[in-house]
Order: structure tokens, then C-alpha cells, then sequence
């Protein structure tokens, strides 16, 4: 696992970006995308290059279940306007969330399957979460659907207008799932990620903190803000960006 601290989360996302576009011109072509506030910068790089990803297929992690693609706080409504508007994929794959959870679950492995993920971009949720993987999923978990937590819940409230408009249940890619991923490369920015960062890459790898499986996976990059990287003991990393 590399690990890369950058001063501010510009830096760490134009980072990412670069080291997205290393990979493509290495040949790949499907990026798994996650949602949320962390990777925004990202997009943001992504929208403005001159980078052509028509070629490139898009998978992202998770959708919320009762939400239709053209609702505004649907990740589809979030991925359109963060970066599909602006840059068009070859095709662009996302969990309809109002489909019947078997079929839907089953026919995401099979896009996965068909379509092996290069270079997954993951953010982490205070708690520890992956996609929507909760603590306590099973690390051999593959595409489900999952209950979110409270804490999730309150965290991700922010984006709605009323927390009991916020989706209880998610479809998800499962925790094996993201690991097949080639490359995984971990964002996290802001003090409130410290701790789960912390846990997540030098605590015990435990399902009680689905993150800390990326220390099984053997292409992890982490790329942190020095907000998200003031619990880690291993200051070396900090200084040697190794
Ligand atoms: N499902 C998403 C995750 O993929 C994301 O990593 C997490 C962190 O969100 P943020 O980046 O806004 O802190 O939030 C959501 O729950």
C-alpha cells in the first residue's frame, strides 16, 4: 500500500487525476467512480482537462434503492452533473435503484464481470464505510443491498432537505466485489476522516472496519490531505510519500 500526503485536497485530487491518466495511457479502460463530497475535486480536474474518456466505460459503486435516475439527489443525477454532462463515457454503469434487488444485484456483477474495474476511486465514510459497505459486512460480500447506518444517515443528510427524505437502503458493490478492482486508489480529505483513516490503514484488518481490507488488496494507493493524515503513526509515510 502507497500512501501520499498532500498539503491541501486540490493537490491530492490533481494527484489522482494524474495518476488516472497514467493508467489509461497504460490502456485502461473502466474507472470505477464513487460519490460524495471527496471525490468533487476530482470531477472537477476530470470535467476541465483536455483528457477524452469516450473510450472508457464508468463504473460507480452505489445507488440509493427508491430513488429514480432523474431524481436530483439520485448518484445518477450526482454523476451527470459532477461528470458525465461534460465528459461523455463510452457507457456509464450505475445501480438502478428501482429495480427488484435479485435481479438488479446479480445483473451489476454481471456488468462487473464483463467489464473488470481498472482503477476503482473510493472514498471512505467516518465510520469506515466503502461503497455503502457498512461495518460488519462480510468481507466476501458481492454486489447486495445494505441498510445504511445512522451515522451514515446523519453524514450524508447534508445533500437532502430533510434527513427523512435520506434513502434507509442502498445497492451496493459488495466488498469482493471492489476488490477486484486492479488499482484502488483511496481518497480522504478533512480532520473528520483522521480516525477512520487511521484504523482503516495501521488498525487490525476487521469487518468491523470494512477500509481495512484495502490492506489485503496488492495495488492500494491512498492519497490523503494532511487534515486526513494526522492520526497516522507511520510519519515516515507522511515525509517520504512511500
Ligand atoms: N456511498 C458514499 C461513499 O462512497 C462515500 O465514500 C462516503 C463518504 O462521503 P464524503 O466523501 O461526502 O465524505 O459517502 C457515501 O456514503
Amino acid at each position: 500500500m502507497k500512501i501520499i500526503v498532500k498539503t491541501t485536497a486540490e493537490e491530492a485530487s490533481k494527484e489522482a487525476f494524474e495518476l488516472i491518466q497514467k493508467e489509461m495511457e497504460k490502456g485502461a479502460k473502466v474507472l470505477g467512480l464513487a460519490t460524495g463530497s471527496t471525490p468533487v475535486k476530482l470531477y472537477d480536474i476530470m470535467r476541465k482537462s483536455a483528457v477524452d474518456f469516450s473510450g472508457m466505460t464508468a463504473i460507480n459503486l452505489d445507488e440509493y434503492t427508491g430513488l429514480s435516475a432523474d431524481d436530483p439527489n439520485s448518484y445518477h443525477a450526482f454523476m451527470k452533473e459532477q461528470l458525465f454532462n461534460a465528459k461523455p463515457f463510452k457507457k456509464s454503469y450505475i445501480p438502478d435503484g428501482m429495480a427488484d434487488e435479485a435481479k438488479e444485484c446479480a445483473h451489476y456483477e454481471e456488468i462487473i464481470k464483463e467489464n473488470p474495474i481498472d482503477v476503482q476511486i473510493l472514498g471512505i465514510g467516518t465510520n469506515g464505510h466503502i461503497g455503502f459497505n457498512e461495518p460488519g459486512t462480510a468481507f466476501d460480500s458481492k454486489t447486495q443491498k445494505v441498510a445504511l447506518l445512522q451515522a451514515t444517515i446523519d453524514a450524508n443528510k447534508r445533500f437532502f432537505e430533510r434527513e427523512e427524505d435520506v434513502p434507509r437502503f442502498a445497492y451496493s458493490m459488495g466488498i469482493q466485489t471492489i476488490l477486484c478492482a486492479k488499482k484502488i486508489i483511496l481518497l480522504a480529505f478533512g480532520k473528520q476522516k483522521a480516525e477512520a483513516v487511521q484504523k482503516a490503514l495501521e488498525g487490525p484488518v476487521t469487518e468491523a472496519m470494512p477500509a481495512s481490507v484495502l490492506q489485503r488488496h496488492p495495488n492500494v494507493i491512498v492519497i490523503l490531505d494532511e487534515d486526513a493524515a494526522t492520526l497516522l503513526n507511520r510519519k515516515e509515510l507522511i515525509k517520504g510519500m512511500e
